[in-house]
């Protein structure tokens, strides 16, 4: 039995920074990681599909050039040279993170990890060999996996998740996609701009179904114009296939039809990794949907461990596991008393136009009965939108009608993402939507819009 003060178990967002920094205070600490180094994010998350959507966007670019008056003489999209690139990016991100692991003297493990006591791991397929590991602090980050809906028919044909089609060495040459989110929206937009013709199918009456209806509205039709074919509020009630074919029949409403494709993207959300670690040796609660339970201070219901990352559930993202850990840490290490409750929760949907979102929804604010004004602009009215030829999408912003602060934010546009970090920022410092309305910006930033944003409540 190899004894370590901390053992984390899978190298997502979260666990790599924080097995880093136990190790630094002087924790002897073991990483076991069943996979690659680095996890979902870097793996098969956001670094390989926002190095495809660079692809996809030159793409488009390409094929639209005459608009900004360029002329471009033929467009072929060669996937092979975009994987390609793709695997460099992935393989040295997924390098970096094994030798920073090292490098600050983690104990790394390549294998599976699974309790066999409240306070053992066995790790299987580590060298051959199998280890028994234990610790005082064990930190679970083994993130989540493609969730596959239970559709008559789909396990009988070879159907793609999102870490699949990132393989796939041959453009689709007509993708169905199941689900209407982040992913489904991503990865469809990226196809279509690659040459696939793109049917997506959304169970929910909207897509984005988290987001406020006019955005989830605009969004649609953006796609849309790029001849993406949307169903919203439809069922795949069964998937066959024949020949090389795959039919999708599908319902909206009383409306029956028979979709048709050469592959089909399972994007209907995630389940968390938890099916395999035999937490019954331990005390750990999972919810009904098989996420681990943790309190606001990220501790299971086992003393002395906790849950990080996609695992616990709640927001799914890259840079709330990596708040996870600072969460931990500082609470271990710095006698804080943070909590998961009381942060901030930005995040951006990576299609183009951008979506950047933080804070409340108009939607949420008129369920709660909370009075707010909303600031809306919309890109066509923004000086450096239109010398960009970037004229899709909007800024909306919820402000407080009596304290003038600002709760929510959705800025769908070029650069979204950022924009919306600007408003963050402010969020986070109680600057108010009148101290932004009348803030110097340089011109002709996209953020000089904010200006005109607040200045719309004047109206
Ligand atoms: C296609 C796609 C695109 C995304 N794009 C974005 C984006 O743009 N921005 C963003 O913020 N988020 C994005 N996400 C979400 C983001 O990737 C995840 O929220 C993030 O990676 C969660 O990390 P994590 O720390 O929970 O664990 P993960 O990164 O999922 O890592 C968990 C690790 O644990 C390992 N593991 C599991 N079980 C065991 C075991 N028993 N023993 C040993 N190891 C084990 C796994 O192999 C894995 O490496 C995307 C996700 C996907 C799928
Ligand atoms: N840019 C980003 O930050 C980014 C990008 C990709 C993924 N992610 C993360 O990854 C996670 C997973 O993303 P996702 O898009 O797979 O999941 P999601 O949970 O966000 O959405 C799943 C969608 O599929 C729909 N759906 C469910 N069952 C269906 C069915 N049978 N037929 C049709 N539609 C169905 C749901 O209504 C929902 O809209 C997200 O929680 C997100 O946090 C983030």
């Amino acid at each position: 039995m190899l004894k370590f003060d901390a053992i984390i178990i899978g190298s997502g967002q979260g666990g790599n920074p924080l097995a880093r920094k136990l190790a630094k205070k002087g924790w002897k600490t073991a990483l076991v990681e069943q996979r690659y180094p680095g996890g979902t994010c870097i793996n098969d998350g956001c670094t390989p599909t926002k190095a495809m959507i660079a692809s996809a966007k030159v793409a488009n670019t390409v094929f639209h050039s005459k608009f900004w008056g360029i002329h471009s003489h033929g467009l072929s999209a060669d996937l092979p040279a975009i994987i390609s690139r793709k695997n460099n990016i992935v393989e040295d991100f997924r390098e970096g993170t094994l030798k920073g692991l090292l490098d600050d003297h983690v104990e790394v493990f390549l294998g599976t990890a699974v309790f066999s006591g409240l306070y053992t791991i066995q790790v299987t397929g580590h060298q051959d060999e199998s280890d028994v590991l234990t610790a005082e602090h064990i930190f679970v980050n083994t993130g989540s996996r493609p969730y596959i809906p239970d559709i008559p028919g789909l396990q009988e044909v070879p159907y793609l998740t999102s870490t699949t089609l990132l393989e796939e060495v041959i453009i689709p040459k007509d993708l169905i996609i199941l689900g209407g989110s982040y992913i489904a929206l991503e990865m469809g937009q990226l196809y279509q701009r690659l040459g696939s013709n793109v049917t997506l199918i959304e169970s929910a009456p909207q897509l984005v179904s988290k987001e406020d209806p006019d955005v989830a509205a605009v969004i649609k039709k953006m796609l849309e114009s790029e001849n993406m074919q949307i169903y919203t509020g439809t069922q795949a009630t069964r998937i066959s296939r024949s020949g090389k074919q795959i039919n999708v029949d599908i319902v909206t409403g009383t409306t029956r039809e028979k979709l048709t494709g050469t592959h089909i993207l399972v994007a209907t959300g995630r389940t968390p990794n938890t099916a395999g670690l035999q937490l019954q040796h331990t005390q750990v609660l999972l919810d009904e949907k098989g996420y681990i339970q943790v309190n606001n201070r990220l501790e299971t219901s086992a003393p002395g461990i906790y849950a990080l990352g996609d695992v616990k559930g709640g927001p799914a993202f890259t840079h709330i596991s990596y708040n996870d850990h600072l969460i931990i840490y500082k609470n271990l290490f710095e006698n804080a008393n943070l909590s998961i409750q009381t942060r901030q929760v930005p995040y951006c949907m990576f299609t183009d136009p951008q979506l950047g979102r933080i804070g409340m929804t108009e939607t949420e604010a008129k369920n709660n009965n909370i009075p707010v004004k909303v600031a809306h602009l919309p890109m066509e009215k923004v000086a450096r939108a239109i010398e960009t030829g970037q004229t899709r999408g909007f800024m909306k912003a919820l402000v407080h009608q009596q304290t003038d602060k600002i709760l929510g934010v959705a800025i769908l546009g070029p650069e979204g993402g950022e924009i919306m970090s600007i408003l963050q920022m402010a969020m986070l410092g109680g600057i108010t939507a009148s101290q932004v309305r009348d803030m110097i910006f340089a011109h002709p930033l996209y953020a000089e819009a904010l200006n005109n944003l607040f200045m719309s409540l004047e109206k």
